[in-house]
């Protein structure tokens, strides 16, 4: 049975420990400290409430039903103990508890009701914002934090043994195999002109809200294939592709949220079993066209670095993985899928909110880069590089909205993190949430106006700095950056061309004469954000417009409902305008 090796152990300590724990202290304990009948029948009723009739049925399933929180509340201490030993003995501190509303933290177990999770129960779980920490686990002490063995067994049925699903040993074989083909010399914006600009020429018109969000997901997804395998998608099949990976991405996430015991979901079903034959539907009969042609190249002499101007991500990990296994370049590919288009997504997504709800930024933005790439043309990397305002400007989006919010590692052996009175113990076998998007909005770290969307504090900083982690950091960073800022270079450059196009300009006979979006305006087209299209149960609550807010919309600065799932997006969709 899948997942067996954790589903078991997790039952017994879920189901049967607790009330094994209890049985022991209520029934065998007292035997043994009163071995005779005399000596036991002096023991309290109570603490021996296993005799026959309605009183002991009734303690005996209060007994059971108090066992499951007791031994929460058991495992916590002895596990608080253990560390606090611990740290004492290596001269460390303890990691800062949350102190809840209740005594020994007992209302944790709400939470944990409510999340269906068996992981969390009396057992540490550590977070933190602090970029020193970060560093520490990402960098210091890269190869005990890893993304373990529960989150591979959870993930192996779609990503296999891809670069996301490994750690040590084959992590590394990975990282060193796909390095080359993410360099920035196969990587040119000519890759990904006509993708968007398909996808602009398709925006509805001027005057009509749309869900930019929903449209940008399959640019981001088509830009990632035809970089992967040099094929604009038909519409249906993009279709197909996305609801295959989304599907996919689905299941993982929940059997994360359920934990150890998520097989006992899936007892009657696979549910991964369509998504990933749509998913293999897909990739096999380009994967076999893609040995067809490099058999040809062999064939007819051509070497690869001959070729290698017009191969692409699939053709170039068949020729490194010659007389290789299929199925590895099939979970490659499923990987970068995967890395490439939630990721890119969320990075156009929230470009696109800043530069309508920051006009004057926006215009700067528009400024440069028709200044530097002109009304037409071709896009170079000197073009991308000269547009030094509109880079502030995607860092800026990264800091305040990091695609990846949070990543979680897990230790191998206990680990000191710095802390700010000395190191601070943190035991083996425990998770850390490192939450990148409360350390790049923490004013600490950026200062009193962290949460103000502020281009040019990226001025005069390397593009490196302490507390910037959306690219993650470290050995593990993200292999595709090189790639999506350059599509996101060259959909800002490409956006602004579109919308000074005076022929976007004209009058719609389409639009609504109701909205008065039909009269023509002078000057280019912006892009304006459109609450009133926003689906009812999306919109922000309106408690969050104030500064004091929940500190969930920037101190009252967003318009929109931001939600962190695995990537950072908006709650029912970005809606815009162009006007
Ligand atoms: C705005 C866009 C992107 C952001 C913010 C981003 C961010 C990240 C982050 C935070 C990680 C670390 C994940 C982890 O530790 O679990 C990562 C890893 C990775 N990313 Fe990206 N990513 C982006 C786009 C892309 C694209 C377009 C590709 C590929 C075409 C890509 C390929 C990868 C790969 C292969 C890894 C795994 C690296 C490893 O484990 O060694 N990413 N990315």
């Amino acid at each position: 049975m899948k997942g067996s090796r954790f589903l078991f152990p997790a039952l017994f300590k879920a189901l049967v420990l607790p009330p094994l724990v209890v049985y022991v202290l209520l029934h065998i304990l007292p035997r043994l400290a009163f071995p005779t009948p005399t000596c036991l029948s002096l023991v309290p009723p109570l603490l021996f409430p296993l005799g026959p009739g309605l009183l002991g049925r009734v303690l005996r399933i209060s007994a059971y039903l108090i066992s499951f929180p007791a031994v929460f509340i058991l495992r916590s201490t002895i596990s608080a103990r253990t560390s606090s030993w611990a740290a004492k003995k290596l001269g460390a501190h303890i990691i800062p508890r949350v102190e809840r509303r209740w005594v020994l933290n007992v209302d944790i177990l709400q939470d944990w009701a409510r999340s269906g999770s068996d992981d969390e129960v009396g057992r540490m779980m550590i977070i933190t914002s602090d970029p020193r920490v970060m560093k520490h686990v990402l960098v210091d002490d890269f190869d005990n934090f890893v993304k373990g063995e529960k989150f591979r067994e959870r993930a192996w049925d779609f990503l296999g043994d891809g670069i996301f699903n490994s750690d040590g040993e084959r992590w590394k074989f990975h990282r060193t195999f796909l390095r080359p083909f993410f360099h920035p010399t196969h990587i040119t914006a000519s890759n990904f002109i006509i993708p968007i600009s398909r996808f602009l020429a398709a925006l509805p018109p001027r005057g009509q809200a749309f869900d930019i969000q929903q449209s940008v997901g399959d640019l981001a997804l088509r830009i990632a294939w035809e970089w992967i395998g040099g094929e604009d998608l038909a519409t249906d099949e993009l279709a197909r592709l996305g609801e295959a990976l989304r599907e996919a991405q689905k299941v993982v996430g929940r059997r994360v949220k359920i934990g150890t015991v998520w097989p006992l979901f899936e007892l009657g079903k696979d549910p991964l079993e369509e998504p990933m034959t749509a998913l293999r539907r897909f990739l096999v009969p380009r994967i076999s066209r893609a040995c067809l042609a490099r058999d040809k190249r062999r064939e007819s002499g051509e070497s690869p670095e001959f070729a290698s101007e017009d191969l692409h991500l699939l053709d170039r990990l068949l020729e490194a993985s010659e007389g290789g296994d299929a199925k590895l370049v099939e979970d490659q590919l499923i990987n970068v899928l995967l890395a490439s288009r939630d990721t890119t997504n969320s990075l156009l997504t929230f470009a696109v909110y800043c530069l309508a709800l920051h006009p004057d930024v926006a215009e700067r933005v528009r400024e440069e880069v028709l200044d530097v790439a002109g009304p037409e043309g071709s896009i170079t990397k000197e073009t991308i590089r000269d547009c030094k305002f509109s880079r502030c400007f995607i860092n800026e989006v990264l800091r305040l909205f990091p695609p990846v919010p949070l990543n979680i590692r897990r230790t191998l052996r206990p680990s000191l993190l710095p802390g700010p009175d000395g190191p601070l113990y943190m035991p083996g076998n425990t998770s850390i949430i490192l939450a990148t998007i409360l350390m790049q909005r923490d004013s600490a770290v950026w200062g009193d106006d962290a949460q103000v969307f502020d281009p040019d504090r990226w001025a005069d900083m390397g593009k490196e700095r302490e507390g910037f982690m959306s690219w993650n950091y470290g050995p593990r960073m993200c292999l595709g950056q090189p790639l999506a800022l350059t599509v996101a270079h060259t959909f800002l450059i490409l956006l602004y061309r579109h919308l000074a196009q005076p022929s976007n300009n004209t009058h719609n006979d389409t639009a609504d004469p109701d909205t008065d979006v039909t009269a023509p305006r002078p000057g280019p087209l912006r892009v304006h954000l459109a609450p009133d299209a926003q689906p009812e149960g999306t919109r922000m609550p309106d408690a969050w417009r104030t500064d004091r807010g929940d500190g969930r919309a920037r101190g009252g600065r967003d318009r929109v409902w931001v939600v962190a799932d695995v990537v950072l997006a908006i709650k029912g969709g970005l809606w815009v305008r162009l006007e």
